[in-house]
């Protein structure tokens, strides 16, 4: 492979509004302190761009949208991968991780967690290039673990992975529904729903959460980016993404914030009960009124914040929870909501934190040992990442991390969905499987009917 000869070029006028040539100005500028990084630690370099570049599309396969336009990463490709056996697994190639650069925009890792019935093991990667709109700037970083490859090779690399990333190009059309392949029907759920409860009545559990199955074959492929794109627009107050998985990605418009943290402040979330939007906003207002005053809903809604406030008050000097819950309306379901948030003692890293939390009696159930024992009795089944975790993690051990609900594992020309509801005593089958309707057609509504 012919190795550029960049050092040739840092004399030159870098043109201000054309990216490439910044990184390429910074990347000849910082060749010998990249060199310098000792084989098997990480390295990144990060330039800033001018916020009022000519419109991006970024292309990648990998993006992240925070709730309210908080933060927007788009990233391709792997410079450093590993499993989590153990949350801190992370902590020492974090700790010697090298940021470069002329702004202090911390380089990156996404990662997922599997549901609580999978035994696949967390992962995290790096990936060698990413966008980020965050707190008023854009910038660019390019990352590499060294001793992979020749630095003047993942140079070349950088340039080229940055060059497809910014050049675009997301599908924009999304294909029909071919077929729909339900993995239940009423009866079976039902039938699930109502020995959930004779269970809970025998005292054996508090709450489970149950899942069904939803497997859309496409007319064609499906662009996960424009998925996710697209979800973000309708979505914006949730945290949407689209992760590389397997063979396919997992899309998702995730309004459950698992947790949050900035310094040492970490903010979590109960959200659990749950009824349909209206049309009218006098209707809509009463199914919000109604919410917050049903017994079963706040139940339910309790077990979770309860679970989560515990779980916060192990790590944190102070936690802060409001009397009652709030109401989240998304645009096909109203929820009842409540913020946690706390100080966290020294030493607990975010990884720590979130698997901790992980998994919340909202999409498993409590108390956690009988829930996972029952949905075992039960042989509920999950894939697709669905009620897994997902987020990042930064250079500084801040991060973000968001339920894996409302989405869908997509692969080629097929979209695997789920949607589960929370069984507590008093939940009606007939009302549960219209709550999971309602869920679905998060992403279900995403793709026209032939
Ligand atoms: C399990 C799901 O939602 C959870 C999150 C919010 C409200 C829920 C509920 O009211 O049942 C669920 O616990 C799902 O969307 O598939």
């Amino acid at each position: 492979m012919p190795v550029p000869n960049l050092l040739d070029r840092t004399s030159q006028p870098v043109p201000r509004a054309d990216p490439l040539a910044r990184l390429e100005h910074a990347i000849t500028a910082a060749m010998d302190a990249i060199a310098a990084v000792p084989a098997g630690h990480l390295v990144s370099l990060t330039v800033e761009l001018p916020n009022d570049l000519p419109s991006i599309h970024p292309a990648g396969d990998c993006r992240w949208l925070s709730p309210d336009g908080d933060c927007a990463l788009y990233a391709a490709g792997e410079a450093f991968r590993i499993a989590l056996a153990e949350p801190a697994a992370f902590e020492a190639h974090r700790a010697a991780w090298t940021a470069l650069g002329d702004i202090d925009a911390p380089p990156l890792a996404f990662w997922t967690m599997p549901p609580a019935l999978d035994p696949a093991l967390p992962e995290l990667w790096v990936p060698r290039v990413l966008l980020r709109r965050a707190d008023g700037h854009t910038t660019l970083t390019v990352s590499l673990l060294r001793g992979a490859v020749p630095v003047p090779v993942a140079a070349l690399r950088w340039l080229e992975d940055a060059r497809s990333l910014l050049g675009g190009g997301t599908e924009r059309t999304l294909p029909a529904i071919a077929a729909r392949i339900p993995g239940s029907d009423l009866a079976d759920w039902s039938d699930r729903v109502r020995r959930t409860t004779a269970a809970i009545a025998e005292g054996r559990l508090a709450k489970a959460v149950l899942a069904r199955k939803l497997t859309v074959r496409l007319a064609g492929r499906a662009d996960a980016r424009a998925l996710a794109d697209r979800l973000a627009t309708l979505h914006p107050s949730c945290a949407t993404f689209c992760l590389p998985h397997g063979p396919g990605h997992v899309v998702a418009a995730s309004p459950e914030r698992l947790a949050v943290k900035r310094g040492s402040r970490v903010s979590s979330a109960a959200l659990a009960g749950t009824t349909r939007r209206h049309a009218s906003r006098a209707a809509d207002a009463m199914a919000a009124a109604e919410l917050l005053a049903s017994p079963k809903e706040r139940e339910e809604h309790a077990i979770v914040a309860d679970t989560i406030s515990e779980a916060l008050a192990e790590v944190c000097a102070t936690v802060e929870r409001p009397d009652a819950p709030a109401i989240m309306r998304l645009r096909q379901v109203q929820h009842l909501w409540t913020e946690i948030s706390g100080t966290l003692k020294p030493g607990t890293g975010f990884l720590d934190v979130v698997a901790r939390l992980h998994p919340t009696p909202a999409v498993l159930g409590a108390p956690r040992k009988a829930a996972l024992d029952w949905l075992g009795e039960m042989n509920e089944g999950r894939d697709g990442l669905y009620t897994g975790v997902a987020g990042w993690i930064d250079r500084n051990g801040d991060g973000e991390a968001a339920m894996v609900l409302r989405s869908a594992y997509v692969e080629d020309r097929t979209a695997v969905l789920w949607a589960g509801a929370g069984i507590v005593a008093g939940s009606d089958p007939g009302r549960e499987w219209t709550e999971t309707d309602l869920k679905l057609s998060t992403l279900l509504n995403l793709f026209s009917d032939p």
